[in-house]
Order: structure tokens, then sequence, then C-alpha cells
């Protein structure tokens, strides 16, 4: 079989309804609990596979203030709705039209080079003419390859949306596996939720570049076994992070474990490991640095 498999990044202004949109992409059942964070890289909000092809949405991290050479490249990408991805839509609240908000994107969109969409969402409110007006403005300002029209709330032209990023999204072996696909948003979230910890205790002393991945998350008779290594760039920082006789990690799991229970309402055992990863930041694999795990083999 012919695979296919891509990044697609979502844009849109507060509203505009990215989360509607994705849960109507996506369904309910892979789509990431909305867990934002600043230290968010690139956050996958969902997978659809269609067909033969497996298209992941990404979240973009927002803009602050750039010193380390890593929240530079972040800032970069996110306005690009990350360089990384493969294609980048933009979603616009059609009844809203174009305010200042959304013509400030729509500006930074043309030095974008991945194939653009343009998405005007929420039909179900406005007339004909008002799109057709829209549309028009929107592409002389920057081209886009191609316009839809959906209305994300009652689905009305998702499907053809879903359809385009399906063929656009490059030819090449799935990121994940099929049958993993389900449980990839638990695994993303559990480990945003532990990043958060580690930063919410840790931000002063340790720096930006740890990570955390989710290794397993296994349902069980009593609940869900969650395995997570914290990723630092050396050794002294794992000692932060351990703390005195590990009081540290005792707490960023203990107020982990709390958060991911309340969300799963179920026990959750969490195991914390952590490990030294050297110059991960440098490593110009862009996966890992999305915090993604790749199928072995
Ligand atoms: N009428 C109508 N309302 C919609 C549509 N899509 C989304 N909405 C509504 O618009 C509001 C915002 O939708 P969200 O999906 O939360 O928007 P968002 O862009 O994810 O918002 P942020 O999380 O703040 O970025 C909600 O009240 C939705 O119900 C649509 O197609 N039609």
């Amino acid at each position: 079989m012919a695979t296919r498999a891509g990044f697609v990044a979502l844009i849109g202004a507060p509203n505009a309804g990215k989360s509607t949109l994705l849960n109507s992409l996506v369904g309910s059942k892979v789509s990431i609990v909305t867990h934002k964070v600043q230290t968010t890289r690139a956050l996958i909000r969902g997978i659809a596979m269609v067909d033969e092809a497996q298209v992941i949405f990404v979240d973009t991290p927002g803009i602050f203030k750039p010193r380390r050479r890593l929240d530079r490249a972040m800032v970069t990408t996110a306005w690009g709705g990350a360089a990384d991805a493969d294609l980048v839509a933009f979603l616009v609240d059609a009844k809203k039209g174009l305010d200042e908000a959304a013509l400030a994107v729509l500006d930074k969109l043309a030095e974008v080079r991945q194939p653009k969409i343009l998405i005007l969402n929420k039909i179900d409110l406005v007339k004909r003419d008002t799109l057709l007006a829209l549309t028009a403005e929107a592409n002389a300002r920057t081209p886009f390859e191609a316009t839809f029209m959906v209305s994300a709330l009652d689905g009305s032209g998702v499907e053809d949306v879903l359809k385009w990023f399906a063929g656009k999204v490059p030819a090449g072996p799935w990121m994940f596996p099929d049958d993993q696909v389900s449980d990839l948003p638990m695994r993303m979230l559990a480990a945003e939720i532990t990043r958060e910890k580690v930063f919410l205790r840790l931000h002063e002393e340790l720096p930006y570049e740890s990570t955390v991945e989710t290794e397993l998350w296994k349902e069980q008779k009593n609940g869900v076994r969650v395995e997570q290594t914290i990723y630092v760039a050396r050794e002294s920082q794992k000692a932060i992070v351990l703390g005195n006789k590990g009081e540290t990690i005792k707490a960023i799991s203990m107020a982990a474990r709390k958060e991911l229970t309340e969300i799963v309402e179920r026990p959750v055992h969490l195991f914390l490991f952590v490990k030294v990863r050297e110059n991960w930041s440098d490593d110009p694999e862009r996966y890992r640095e999305m915090g993604l795990e790749f199928p072995k083999g």
C-alpha cells in the first residue's frame, strides 16, 4: 500500500473555531484535550486516518520574547504555522471577517513557503455574498492554493477539507502505527502535563531544553500504568530534577498523577524516569524535538 503521512498546522485567531473543526476532522476519539503551556513546541491535536493517508494536526506555539536559541527557533516556526508542517491551514471566522488579528496573521502567512489553504468557518451564520467577498479579500493579500467553506459545528464541508489534506501530505510511511493512533493523544497529553509540572517547580533552575516522553500507556484492571522519561541535557540537571532524596521528582510525580487521574477518571500509576540526552536541542531530527515517538523497526 502506498502510504502517505504529514503534518498540518492549523492557525486561527481565538474563537475562529479551531477546536470545533479539529473535533470534526478527527472525531472526538483522537482529539487531544487542549492543555496549553508556554513550553509547548508543537502539540499534536489529533490524527486523522483517511484510507492510506495519516494526517497529523498540530498546534503551533504562541509568540513570546525569544531569548535562547531554541526559543528563537520556536518563534520562527510559530508564525509559519511550524516550518516543520507540510501544509498550513488558516482558519477564519466568516462572521467576524478579516479583523485586525486575522489580517496580522494573513500578512505573516505571505512568508510561509508550504502550501496554504484558507478555511472560512461558520458559514451557517453568513450569506454567500459575504463568503465570496471574504475569499477575494484574503486571496488578494496572500494567495491560497485552495479556499474551503465549512461549518465546523454542523460538519458541512469538513470532509472535503480532510480529503484535500489527505491527498496533499507527502508519500511516506506513517509516523504512528495505525493501532497506536487512539492512544497517542493520551500519551501526548500526559507528557504535556508532566512537562508543565517540571517547569512549574523548576523553571528558575532548569533550562528550556528538558522534555518529557510517555514511553508506556497501558490500560490495566485497576487503572492506567503510565511510564515517562524526563530528558535533561546534563547530569547536573538530572540532580536538580531528582532533588534532595528524590523529593522534587516525587512532588512532580504526585502533581502530574493527580491531574491525570482527574482527566482519565480512574487510578493512574505514574512512573517517572530521568535521563540525560546531551545536545538534544541541537538535534535536527524534527520529530524528536516535537516529542513524537517513532515506531520501531
Ligand atoms: N455557528 C457556528 N459556530 C461555531 C462554528 N464553529 C465553531 N463555532 C463556535 O465558535 C466558538 C469558538 O469555537 P472553538 O472551537 O472553541 O474556537 P477555537 O478557535 O478553538 O478557540 P480557542 O481555543 O480560543 O483558540 C464556540 O462557541 C463554537 O461553538 C460553526 O461552524 N458555526
